[in-house]
């Protein structure tokens, strides 16, 4: 039995290789059909087990009101769904750009759901996680379970794949892009036929892609700009751009010239999520 009541824990990025929107459901919500991988470099949690039920979370939060807060809402959601008495002080390292289409709160949500269902020994299975996680957003449920997959739903229904290790050079252009924004304006592309077949042999794009350029013409010319390397995409609704190679040297070229009013970073991808592999070296070694 592992008892730790310490430790720390990746909440890893996501890009979306393609993304597709089949459909808008009466709810607003959007049908979807997109290939989520994750990548070895992202935000970092820490976890320290408090006994008089309190819940709090400092470090790179400042501008999240608490009940804002993902990780916040996420501990407390799990606190109440399991009644346990049991606390949690949280510490988080933001490294990951917020409304950059790499998912970051949507990762720092489940991170802490994981971690708490060990911290807490609720021992949750991770189809009860990522339930609860969907109550929080439509990308926490593929944190959850941590494999690379195609989503369909609202991204909710999962199918893993197995793809091939890459690396990618991850650009953001400094513009915050609102999700609900491009979701809800009325030139976004929405009627996408679902894939027949095989994934691998058809066109795939990012159908976000068109009006995020539109309304954001920073993210046009980082696009613009990296396609000197290599064709490049968006991810999620933007604003992050990435371009991906076989090895990490031709990678890390792109970033070394990245022109100085842009952010990026390096890292290979990964078929399991990189929490899933330190939650496993943390508790069952
Ligand atoms: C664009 C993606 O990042 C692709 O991975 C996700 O679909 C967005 O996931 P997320 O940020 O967890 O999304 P949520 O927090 O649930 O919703 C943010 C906003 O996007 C809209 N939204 C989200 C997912 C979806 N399939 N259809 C939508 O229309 C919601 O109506 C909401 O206004
Ligand atoms: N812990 C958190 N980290 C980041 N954002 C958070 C957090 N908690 C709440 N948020 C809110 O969620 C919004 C979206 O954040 P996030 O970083 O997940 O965007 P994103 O990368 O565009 O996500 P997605 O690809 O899922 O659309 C932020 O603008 C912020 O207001």
């Amino acid at each position: 039995m592992n008892n730790k009541t310490s430790f720390s824990l990746i909440a890893p990025a996501k890009l979306n290789l393609f993304l597709h929107i089949n459909a808008r459901r009466e709810d607003g919500y959007h049908e979807l059909e997109t290939l989520f991988t994750f990548l070895n470099f992202g935000d970092e949690l820490h976890f320290e087990l408090t006994t008089d039920g309190s819940i709090s979370v400092g470090g790179d939060t400042k501008n999240i009101p608490l009940n804002d807060n993902l990780i916040y809402k996420a501990a407390l959601l799990l606190q109440t769904h399991c009644k346990t008495s049991l606390g949690v002080k949280i510490n988080l390292i933001k490294r990951l750009p917020m409304g950059g289409g790499v998912g970051g709160g949507s990762s720092d949500a489940a991170s802490t759901l994981l971690a708490l269902n060990k911290l807490w020994k609720l021992a949750l299975n991770l189809e009860t996680l990522a339930q609860l996680g969907l109550k929080l957003g439509a990308d926490v449920p593929v944190f959850i379970q941590g494999q690379s997959a195609i989503a369909h739903g609202i991204g909710e229904k999962l199918h893993h794949v197995k793809l091939e290790q890459k690396w990618y050079c991850v650009v953001h252009p400094n513009q915050h892009v609102s999700t609900a924004k491009i979701f809800t304006h009325p030139d976004l592309k929405r009627d996408t036929p679902k894939i027949i077949g095989d994934w691998k042999h058809h066109t795939l794009t990012n159908d976000c892609e068109p009006l995020v350029k539109k309304l954001c013409p920073e993210v046009e010319k980082t696009l613009q700009w990296l396609l000197k390397y290599a064709p490049s995409k968006m991810t999620g609704t933007g604003s992050c751009c990435f371009v991906e190679f076989a090895s990490q040297v031709q990678a890390q070229d792109v970033l070394e010239n990245l022109p100085h009013t842009w952010q990026g970073f390096v890292a290979s991808s990964a078929n399991v999520s990189p929490a899933h592999t330190e939650l496993t070296a943390i508790f069952d070694q």
